[in-house]
């Protein structure tokens, strides 16, 4: 059996053979997916902080066919996905994209790793990469099999796909969303600090799926699409790779809904850094700086008293890309819809536009439902971030003049005025 390792900072992802846990549970055959994560903590299923910290992540599998039974791994063509992040020059301008175009399919099925057409030949594709993902849904349902089961997100769900597991992906009709990958950290709650015991996501609406196998052999025969080192390979197997028939640990695939999240904002004065928003958060090595964090803007009330309530100007050290699921963002209101994405780099000076500004500054401040029948959320990043060829010319839905958006700003500074 083979035995595949790679260090990732202080982290450990190995898959091996275990032969006396084999006999000790009396099956034939099983594969470990093992992840020894000390200083990156998740577990977010397990119910008290103190049982989070006592124990790493870490799940057995058992399978009825090791992985190691496959044709070796070639190169893939990649699509729209790169590894090159100096493909196109440095671009620190405010930019906003379009919504993104969904494919159209002929009458091949297109592809959920490439967004293309793909052969007819890959009967069945499931997925590993070296990093955790978190796919936002934002058209049409996604049914995610995974090693451990299988998950239907929704949109104004999320979920989250860790180091290494094995997945596919089947849509039902036009389908659109976000991702976001992550390397050499896993997603975790953020620390509540004087928030105390409750708030923002709970661990209680973290959603993990329960085993499920497929037992069958099919024309053909199964690919299986694995990132390695930023590219692209695929392997050949006889059997499926959903072929776990029970397992056991804390190191999973889950899915959430936006919808539970328990908001806590300002009810006096001042506008609170939306970080206080975050759902999850992939921490760094440098305490209080993340990888990335996924925030959301959801339905709340707006109470706020002296304050300009809509997101104020600024300018920040992390990148912010931002998405919207459904309805509108409260300071672009036109021009920033859902499908489509915005990114402001970071020290980019961004804020609402001119439109919002003007209506905002001349508003009753009185608590007002804020958001409502709305989701846009953001990937905030600590890291500068680099857009691709595809991005900026190829998918034609740059918007060339977002800019235009604060032209119309005015000063409306008078040193007179009481
Ligand atoms: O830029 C944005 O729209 C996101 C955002 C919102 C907010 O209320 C405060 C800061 C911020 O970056
Ligand atoms: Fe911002």
């Amino acid at each position: 059996m083979c035995f595949v390792q790679k260090q990732v900072e202080s982290r450990e992802c190995k898959e091996r053979s275990i032969l006396p846990i084999l006999q000790k549970a009396g099956s034939e055959l099983c594969d470990l997916l093992y992840s020894t994560c000390q200083d990156l903590e998740m577990n977010m299923f397990l119910r008290t902080r103190a049982v989070q910290e006592l124990y790493q992540r870490d799940s057995w599998l058992y399978r009825i066919m090791p992985l190691v039974c496959h044709k070796p791994f070639e190169p893939l063509h990649e699509g729209h996905l790169t590894h090159r992040w100096d493909e196109v020059e440095p671009d620190p301008n405010q930019m906003r994209w379009k919504p993104f175009e969904i494919p159209k399919a002929s009458q091949n099925k297109l592809d959920f790793v490439s967004g293309t057409e793909r052969k007819p030949s890959r009967t069945a594709t499931a997925c590993s990469f070296i990093s955790s993902i978190s796919t936002v849904p934002q058209q049409g349902k996604l049914l995610i099999t995974t090693e451990f089961g299988k998950m239907l997100v929704e949109p104004n769900e999320i979920c989250v796909i860790q180091q290494g597991m094995r997945f596919s992906v089947e849509v039902f009709g036009e389908t659109r969303g976000y991702i976001l990958e992550v390397y050499g950290a896993h997603f975790e709650l953020p620390d509540l600090g004087p928030i105390g015991a409750n708030g923002l996501a709970n661990p209680r609406d973290f959603l993990v799926p329960v085993a499920w196998y497929e037992d069958r052999k099919i024309a053909g025969g199964y690919t299986v699409i694995s990132k390695y080192q930023g590219k692209l390979f695929a392997a050949q197997q006889d059997f499926s790779p959903f072929n776990v028939v029970a397992w056991h640990g804390n190191y999973t695939p889950y899915k959430y809904h936006l919808g539970n999240f328990m908001v806590i904002n300002s009810v006096a004065f001042d506008h609170a850094d939306p970080s206080i928003f975050t759902v999850l958060t992939a921490k760094s090595t440098r305490p209080g700086v993340a990888i990335a964090d996924f925030v959301i803007f959801p339905p709340r009330w707006g109470v706020a008293n002296n304050t300009f309530r809509p997101p104020y100007y600024h300018r920040n050290c992390m990148s912010e890309f931002m998405g919207l699921i459904k309805g509108h963002y409260e300071a672009k209101e036109e021009g920033f819809q859902p499908g489509g994405a915005s990114l402001h780099s970071m020290m980019t000076p961004h804020g609402p536009d001119a439109d919002c500004f003007e209506k905002a500054s001349k508003a009753k401040l009185e608590p007002e439902r804020v958001a409502e029948g709305t989701m846009a959320f953001m990937f905030e990043s600590s890291l500068s971030m680099a857009v691709t060829e595809w991005g900026l010319k190829t998918s034609n839905r740059l918007d060339k003049n977002y800019y235009k958006c604060w032209e119309p700003l005015k000063s409306h500074f008078n040193p007179n005025c009481k």
